[in-house]
């Protein structure tokens, strides 16, 4: 995305007190503004790169319960807080990138099946990076991901919080083409 007068500098970050700083980035992982209170401490952050690197450690280093913890504050996708609208403006916006505020009838209900089917052989919901990823390779990914194991599924879906977190955060922050990191 090319730079804009919104975006935040990384010295306008730098310079942000914690309420400002929890008031902007405090959904880059969704509903968990605790990743963006942990990380505060360890201002100043060269670029989004650096601010990025250390949410990632903070969600690293928590037990399996906090990631899962993590994950269940995830809604689903197309799921019933979409449809009751819900959503953060953040998911929202990510969900319709992926084409699932277009499903078909069908699509949706397979939808609905598998995002049911997951939650209850792992305990959390199916979490996916939306925005890099249409809806036909995430009904895919769902179908394979659920012969995964509960440990596997816990990386993978943190794994896909922090590409969210990424593209959250560029769109918060002043960078340079570095989208390619993902
Ligand atoms: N369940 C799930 O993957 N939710 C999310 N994915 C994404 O890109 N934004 C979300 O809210």
């Amino acid at each position: 995305m090319a730079p804009s007068s919104k975006l935040k500098t990384p010295a306008q970050i730098n310079n942000m007190d914690y309420e400002e700083f929890i008031d902007v980035f405090g959904n880059v992982i969704e509903h968990c503004s605790l990743c963006a209170a942990a990380v505060w401490r360890y201002r100043p952050f060269k670029d989004v790169k650096y601010l990025h690197e250390e949410i990632c450690k903070f969600v690293d280093q928590l037990p399996p319960a906090g990631g899962e913890g993590i994950l269940r504050s995830h809604p689903d996708l197309a799921g019933r807080a979409a449809s009751e609208g819900l959503l953060t403006k953040e998911s929202n916006q990510e969900q319709r990138a992926a084409g699932l505020s277009d499903l078909t009838q069908e699509e949706r209900k397979q939808l609905a099946q598998m995002n049911d089917m997951y939650r209850s052989k792992f305990g959390f919901p199916f979490v996916i990076c939306a925005r890099k990823n249409k809806k036909d390779v995430i009904l895919e990914g769902l179908r394979t991901r659920l012969n995964n194991s509960q440990e596997a599924e816990l990386q993978k879906g943190l794994t896909e919080v922090k590409k969210i977190c990424y593209l959250r955060l560029l769109d918060l922050v002043e960078h340079d083409g570095i989208e390619s990191r993902l």
